[in-house]
């Protein structure tokens, strides 16, 4: 016979691993053309008479490699609140109520179409996770999402503020650590970004503000995680076999969110390619080397749609074909960076492009994956994935 506290853990914990059991996402129907873009940010900024800063635009969003990008900013939604307009106008209670009411929105349709993929009721879930970099309010909007879909009110939530691009790796540990912990736990995910809260018109001593206004697009993408499936009814789609989090050396300073009356300032330094790239390998080999895994093309890679230049280089330096990028430059291209949605958007076009060519696992036929997720700090989430 065990002991008490044998028995308190075997009914605790759960057998197997935590797997993401099902995913879905949502954007906001606007769409901005990103060639187009230039034109329409100038002009809706009442700024086209800084044409040089203009012109620095239209070749960066030349080089972006996004075609398009959702936004609730419409040109009517923009000119509605004018308190965004300028680059440093106090102006974060706009922002703020905007965010307050579109937050939750869009979390709840990503929620409602990764609860119909998992194919079980909405009732079944037991912790709901919320991610977003801007919006902050008391309760949040993880307490809107559960009087929307009407989820039990003895749901256990987590709100993850101000993480940046690397949440959607740190929601998927966290995920895993409750499901894991927790037997029978089914969590709830979501992240939502909203460029809402870092819209601002140009300004010549702030370059690196261009760079930020022609990368992000609002977007949310959300999974249902758990271990130990029922039989029949849920299905791996992922499995959660391995995380870490890590600061990468140097890089104090390259990638800056500060909170301020007006809104969310962030800076994005021209090294942040540099960083990442400079430290990528290592933690690569950290994840990978167990599996006694040397050729990195092996593995199918969820990487967070930072930056066409970040993908670029780190192609390059882990020797990566093309194919491997796929699923992370079409949602760049499609959507832009979502900040910490990207990646649960990565993951949802490789199982459906995985799918449609007939191959056996949504993990593009191989086993082995994975997810990286890089932000502030650098801090970079790396996430060992395993498709069955
Ligand atoms: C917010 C989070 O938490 C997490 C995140 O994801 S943060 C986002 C991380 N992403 C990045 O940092 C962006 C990485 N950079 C890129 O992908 C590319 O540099 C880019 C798409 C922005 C531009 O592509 P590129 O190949 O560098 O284009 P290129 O033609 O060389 O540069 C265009 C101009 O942008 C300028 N530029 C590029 N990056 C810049 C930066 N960070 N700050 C200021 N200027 C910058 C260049 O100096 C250049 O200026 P000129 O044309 O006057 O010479």
């Amino acid at each position: 016979m065990g002991s008490l506290s044998e028995l308190t853990s075997n009914q605790e914990r759960s057998v197997g691993r935590a797997a993401v059991l099902g995913l879905g996402t949502a954007n906001p129907p606007f769409t901005v053309e990103q060639s187009g873009y230039p034109d329409f940010y100038f002009n809706v900024t009442n700024t086209e008479h800084k044409t040089d800063l203009k012109r620095k635009f239209v070749r960066i969003c030349n080089s972006s490699m996004i075609k398009k990008r959702h936004s609730y900013l419409t040109p009517d939604g923009i000119k509605g609140n004018p308190s965004l307009l300028a680059y440093d106008h106090n102006s974060l209670d706009s922002r703020q109520e905007l965010m307050d009411a579109q937050m939750p929105e869009l979390g709840a349709q990503a929620a409602l179409e990764a609860v119909k993929d998992w194919g079980r009721p909405l009732s079944d879930i037991t912790h709901l996770i919320f991610c977003n970099s801007g919006g902050a309010s008391m309760p949040g909007a993880d307490y809107d999402v559960i009087n929307i879909l009407g989820l039990p009110l003895s749901t256990k939530r987590f709100m993850l503020h101000q993480q940046g691009c690397f949440g959607g790796g740190s929601v998927l540990r966290l995920a895993k650590d409750l499901a894991e912990n927790n037997r029978g736990a089914r969590v709830l995910v979501i992240c939502c970004e909203l460029v809402s809260i870092a819209f601002r018109g140009p300004s010549e001593d702030h370059i690196e503000n261009l760079v930020v206004q022609a990368l992000f697009g609002d977007g949310a993408s959300a999974a249902v995680v758990g271990a130990d499936t029922q039989t029949g009814v849920e299905r791996q789609i992922f499995e959660i076999v391995w995380t870490s989090q890590d600061i990468l050396p140097g890089s104090d300073g390259a990638i800056v969110g500060k909170l301020r009356e007006a809104g969310l300032m962030v800076s994005l330094h021209p090294l942040v390619p540099f960083y990442i790239t400079e430290n990528i390998e290592k933690l690569v080999q950290e994840a990978l080397r167990p599996l006694g895994v040397t050729d990195w093309n092996e593995v199918f890679w969820v990487v967070h749609p930072g930056g066409r230049a970040i993908l670029d280089d780190i192609q390059k330096k882990l020797k990566l074909r093309d194919e491997k990028f796929a699923a992370t430059r079409e949602v760049l291209r499609e959507y832009g960076n979502m900040s910490s949605a990207s990646v649960m958007f990565v993951m949802d076009v490789m199982r459906k492009r995985s799918k449609e060519k007939g191959l056996s696992n949504a993990g593009e036929g191989l086993e082995w994956g994975l997810l990286l997720g890089f932000g502030p700090g650098i801090t970079v989430e790396t996430i060992l994935l395993r498709s069955i």
